[in-house]
């Protein structure tokens, strides 16, 4: 699995992805910035007017409700739709499911046109799979391993594959399970951190059809991005800085040496 997740880390920068977002304003400049460090090319594209087309062009679409509006999930709509039209992957980042009526629902019309990948921390996750859970907002009060049945049984109802982010992430395809316990505690006090996971899944997906191996990868490479960033930081603030740095310079040879992944 090491050599699988180094050879699409190496493709990924061969390729350079075109990754459609249509995220939430908090992260614009985050995701775009981190995606671009990593060697894929960001483009943030709402507009109903260019939706269609825009999601023609790209390698993989993501789809982020953060901070979304009657007129935002139209368009998410719209594109998933397309992208389901054209075969090409989609991930969704439930961001604050479980928080309010109005996220729940767009949720259940985004899970209804089946996305290829969804990446949550543990909260949402578990609100995805209808345990019934207090949520606060966009920060997760469970531990990720908490999550993981939820997460096998979403996997199976929506047929995708599904990342519980945390201290440990899962990745979850069926029956198949992944843990990876690289990042840092630290992460969890930059906005956008799990948002940066998302569109980064959205990157390797575009590149290689095994969703699973790409989610893995993905999430390999931004954690073990993550602890060598955190390492060199006094705080979050410095360590959003070295995680663009890290996800630059990073190499497949020190991904290999500090992945920890676990069947
Ligand atoms: N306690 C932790 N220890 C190590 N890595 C963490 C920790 N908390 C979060 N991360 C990492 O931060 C990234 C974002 O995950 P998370 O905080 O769960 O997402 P979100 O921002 O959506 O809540 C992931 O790469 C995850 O592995
Ligand atoms: C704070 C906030 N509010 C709406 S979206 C958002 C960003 C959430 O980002 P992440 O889930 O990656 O921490
Ligand atoms: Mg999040």
């Amino acid at each position: 699995m090491k050599e699988s997740i180094s050879h699409c880390f190496e493709t990924l920068k061969e390729k350079s992805p075109l990754v459609q977002s249509i995220t939430n304003f908090v992260v614009m400049n985050n995701t775009a910035n981190a995606l671009l460090s990593l060697g894929a090319s960001p483009i943030m594209a709402h507009a109903k007017s260019e939706v269609l087309d825009m999601v023609g062009i790209v390698n993989a679409l993501v789809i982020n409700i953060g901070t979304l509006d009657e007129y935002w999930v139209e368009s998410m709509l719209l594109a998933a739709q397309r992208a389901n039209d054209l075969g090409k992957p989609w991930v969704l980042d439930p961001v604050g499911a479980g928080a309010t009526p109005y996220r729940n629902e767009t949720i259940g019309k985004l899970l209804a046109l089946k996305p290829s990948v969804i990446r949550g921390n543990a909260s949402e996750i578990l609100s995805l799979a209808q345990v019934n859970i207090k949520s606060r907002g966009v920060d997760s009060i469970h531990d990720s391993g908490e999550a993981v049945q939820a997460a096998i049984n979403l996997s199976k109802e929506v047929g995708c594959i599904v990342c519980v982010s945390g201290a440990k992430d899962f990745i979850v395809g069926g029956e198949r399970v992944v843990s990876l316990d690289n990042g840092h505690p630290m992460m969890a006090k930059v906005t956008g951190m799990g948002c940066t996971a998302s569109a980064i899944v959205g990157a390797f997906s575009g590149v290689e059809k095994d969703l699973f191996l790409a989610t893995t990868a993905a999430m390999a490479v931004l954690g073990v991005a993550g602890e060598i960033a955190a390492e060199k930081s006094d705080g979050p603030g410095t360590l959003q800085l070295h995680l663009y740095d890290t996800l630059y310079n990073l190499t497949s040879g020190e991904l290999m040496k500090r992945m920890k992944v676990e069947f």
